[in-house]
């Protein structure tokens, strides 16, 4: 939700549609309530509210607020950073004040958002003006410790996702018992860092407990890129049987399948300059497991891999147990996703 022109659906597509950022210049405005499902390691929609329409002060067209409210979990309310944005915080305090009577358990994520082209301190005094008129509102209202989060975006560089990831993961029940496991590999095999990546959005669910790091996050993303694009061309590679039969043939003398290390798609590559490898586990067909490790680590993979597996295992039970209690909630997508092959495919 929003103001009009603040950029609701251009963080929508780019997020959750590929589509590149300057695209959005051609974007239309929105006229009615859109909802986008996905069905990802959990079952996402995103609803993208028209700026012109004040679903709590619209008596030609009342709205059901159960119907809309009663199963989200997420608000993100879009303010852009590069306007007057004095209406949109008078609007969102209304809404927040809305909310804590009937739906105190939606998290409200304020996006102050088009921040590309201002300066670190500019954005750090919008952000400080936006928090301080906001709580001092809620508090000559009564309310105290409402749910609400500010985040710094743009869809120009990594923020949106970044912003989009801290946002996901507050839905996921257990979220500690994942990134326990993420900072045990971590501390077994000498990570840096280690994200679980939802592949179709680059959306990381979870991550270790050491500090975060946009320039780790920076280029395990890309790196997820660079391995889905990839897939995409060779993935669906088929061998002849005459080729087949020569890597089956001597020396090997053992069928394809055994011969591979695993049957997901696992990657690792080697950054000349800093000299720490990165690797890339598929967990399954909508999660990958990236990891930064610390230089002269790349003789261990043997060890590593074994680690990394039993954490995978770990993963793929983990998310068998709670998708159940997952809640259904604020976004989507529908693009390319990792199949159960290693190989990479449009729908799911
Ligand atoms: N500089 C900059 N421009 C952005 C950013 N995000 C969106 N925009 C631009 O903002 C304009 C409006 O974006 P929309 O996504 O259509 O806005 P909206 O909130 O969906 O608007 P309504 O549908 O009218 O409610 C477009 O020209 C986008 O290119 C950003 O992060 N930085």
């Amino acid at each position: 939700m929003g103001q009009r022109r603040s950029g609701k659906s251009s963080i929508s597509s780019v997020v959750f549609h590929k589509l590149p950022p300057n695209e959005t210049l051609f974007l239309e405005s929105t006229a009615r309530i859109q909802k986008d499902s996905l069905n990802s390691f959990m079952e996402f929609q995103v609803w993208d509210f028209p700026g012109q329409i004040d679903v709590f002060d619209n008596p030609s067209f009342p709205f059901d607020m159960d119907a809309i409210f009663g199963e989200i979990g997420a608000l993100i309310w879009v303010i852009d950073a590069q306007d007057d944005y004095l209406e949109a915080v008078a609007r969102l305090n209304a809404t927040i004040l809305h909310l804590q009577r009937s739906y105190q358990h939606i998290n409200i994520e304020v996006f102050i958002h088009k921040v590309d082209g201002l300066s670190d301190d500019y954005k750090l005094d919008i952000q400080r003006d936006i928090t301080i008129r906001i709580q001092d509102e809620l508090s000559d209202q009564g309310v105290e410790n409402a749910p609400v989060n500010f985040h710094l975006t743009s869809i120009y560089n990594h923020s949106i996702f970044e912003a989009f990831s801290k946002v996901i993961q507050k839905l996921i029940p257990r979220l500690g018992q994942l990134e326990a496991m993420l900072t045990n590999l971590c501390r077994t095999c000498r990570f840096e860092k280690a994200y679980l990546f939802d592949v179709n959005t680059k959306i990381y669910i979870a991550t270790d407990s050491t500090p975060e790091d946009m320039a780790s996050y920076e280029i395990c993303s890309d790196y997820v890129d660079v391995i889905i694009d990839f897939t995409e061309v060779y993935g669906s590679w088929q061998r002849t049987p005459e080729w087949r039969k020569r890597l089956e043939g001597p020396p090997w003398e053992q069928k394809l399948e055994d011969q591979v290390a695993c049957e997901w798609a696992e990657s690792g590559m080697v950054l000349a300059d800093a000299q720490r490898p990165i690797m890339l586990r598929e967990v399954d067909r909508f999660l990958a497991l990236v990891a930064i490790m610390k230089e002269g680590s790349y003789e261990k993979m043997p060890q590593i891999n074994m680690n990394v597996d039993v954490v995978v295992k770990g993963l793929t039970e983990f998310f068998e147990i709670t998708k159940s209690k997952m809640t259904p909630t604020a976004v989507p997508g529908g693009v390319t996703a990792v199949n159960g092959n290693g190989v990479v495919g449009n729908g799911h």
